[in-house]
């Protein structure tokens, strides 16, 4: 089953003239698919503002949904949801299909863990493709039954959650916001504390959500770059309401357009600016481009500014620590874009979880860069990309069902001597469906059937 199984669109970027404008992209796709999550676990009613309407984020809506809270679409971006609390979920009729996202399928796993029901997720050809052991694991400990699951735990799968679910200490095996929010939302269904310890801090929209909710949790340092979270199980969770803001991991795009198109000077308004995301800001400006915080300020609980960028002659390359990978996970494929326009050898070290995402992104981004003519190799967990300064383009990137390869391609063929095809920009749906009318409306030019 696949929620995604139109044809595929292919798109080619060519050298563009400088980029302009003031934009907004959509809300955070994280913390959009939490605000869905926790207004469902809320008895009452949840508003929600600037939702991101990206298809994972629908699939999310809809498995809500099925499980047998109210969500309704009230306009652009705002959508009430109407809970059924904490242990009040129903067994859906049918499978939860969650096209192409990890976040959706993974945090509902660990959702519906405190209810005495068996649901069977599903996704499309790239999620079935994904580890979910590490979500298994954990809930397999607090006494939920794996009923069925495809080849090492892969989707489709069938859970089972136990009549009396059991709080556990967890330390998970990587840095993973996923891992941490399901044995979170799954501690919100039993009794007692349910502790989760990571060794590199991971995003926090759970634990902040969960504090917005109403829960009782509590964060402490663990290590020189880790958390300890300790959550209180069967809160009545308190419907709240949600404003979602520009998503960072969006903003990045037309970010690093800007920083290799000459000429460039563009605003990208209301970005969510979390510490725990912002790794990608923090290496651009290591790298010398010119990025501006303007406009600082509290929205819905989160940092926010309006992000100036102007484009700021030849970047210095870097060399990107392995810690700071969980604040910039995302946004490497298009780092590998700006390191190429960079003077130097940038070597962003410690990319191995790249490989288990909607692609193996540590191999589809090397490809992408021979195919258009930039000098990079993989050394180990390790991506080096030579900058030259410019790059011949030319040829077709292959993008594995993945939005960020095909959006990241196509920004760097905005600044490519021949044009840049990518062979499928169907999938940038599920993240940023305005991606295409915003860059244009900037001044990139970019065909596709679209
Ligand atoms: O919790 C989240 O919302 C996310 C966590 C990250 O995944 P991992 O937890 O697998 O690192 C990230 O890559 C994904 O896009 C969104
Ligand atoms: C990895 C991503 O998302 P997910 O894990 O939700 O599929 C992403 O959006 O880059």
């Amino acid at each position: 089953m696949s929620s995604h199984a139109s044809a595929p669109v292919p798109a080619a970027s060519r050298l563009s003239p400088a980029l302009k404008g003031r934009v907004r992209v959509p809300g955070d796709k994280s913390v959009s698919h939490r605000a869905l999550i926790f207004g469902t676990l809320a008895v009452g009613e949840t508003h929600i503002t600037g939702l991101l309407e990206g298809e994972d984020v629908l699939n999310t809506g809809r498995a809500c949904a099925a499980l047998g809270a109210t969500v309704e679409r009230l306009g652009e971006g705002e959508w009430r949801v109407n809970g059924v609390g904490v242990g009040g979920l129903t067994e859906p009729a049918g499978p939860l299909d969650f096209g192409n996202a990890g976040t959706g399928s993974r945090l509902m796993m660990g959702m519906v863990a405190g209810n005495p029901i068996t649901v069977t997720f599903d996704g499309d050809a790239s999620l079935r493709r994904r580890p979910m052991r590490r979500i298994l694991d954990p809930l397999e400990k607090m006494g939920v039954q794996v009923i069925e699951a495809a080849e090492g735990g892969r989707l489709p799968l069938t859970l089972k959650g136990p009549r009396e679910l059991v709080p556990i200490t967890y330390e998970s095996p990587v840095a993973s916001a996923q891992i941490k929010s399901a044995v979170l939302l799954a501690g919100l269904g039993a009794p007692g504390e349910t502790v989760l310890i990571e060794a590199e801090a991971s995003r926090d929209h759970t634990e902040r959500m969960l504090t917005h909710f109403g829960a009782q949790v509590s964060v402490e340092p663990y290590g020189a770059h880790g958390r300890k979270v300790t959550l209180k199980g069967r809160p009545e969770l308190k419907p709240a309401p949600i404003h979602v803001p520009a998503d960072p991991s969006s903003a990045a795009f037309p970010i690093v357009a800007a920083l290799i198109v000459p000429g460039s000077e563009i605003v990208v308004e209301g970005v969510m600016t979390n510490p725990l995301r912002t790794g990608l800001f923090i290496t651009l400006k290591e790298m010398g481009a010119e990025i501006a915080y303007e406009n600082a300020r509290v929205e819905g609980g989160e940092n926010v500014a309006d992000i100036r960028v102007k484009y700021s002659g030849r970047l210095r390359a870097v060399e990107v620590p392995p810690e700071r990978a969980p604040s910039m996970i995302d946004e490497y494929p298009v780092l590998a874009v700006a390191a190429a326009f960079a003077e130097g050898t940038t070597r962003m070290r410690g990319l191995s979880e790249l490989r288990v995402k909607e692609s193996d992104r540590l191999l589809a981004v090397s490809k992408g860069l021979d195919a258009a003519g930039v000098v990079n190799r993989i050394e180990g967990d390790d991506l080096l990309v030579e900058g030259a300064g410019s790059a011949a383009g030319g040829g077709t990137v292959e993008t594995h069902m993945d939005h960020r390869i095909a959006m990241s391609f196509l920004v760097l063929g905005l600044a490519t001597a021949k044009p840049l095809n990518v062979d499928d920009v169907s999938f940038i749906a599920t993240s940023f469906p305005s991606f295409l009318p915003l860059m244009r409306g900037m001044g990139a030019v970019i065909e596709a059937a679209l």
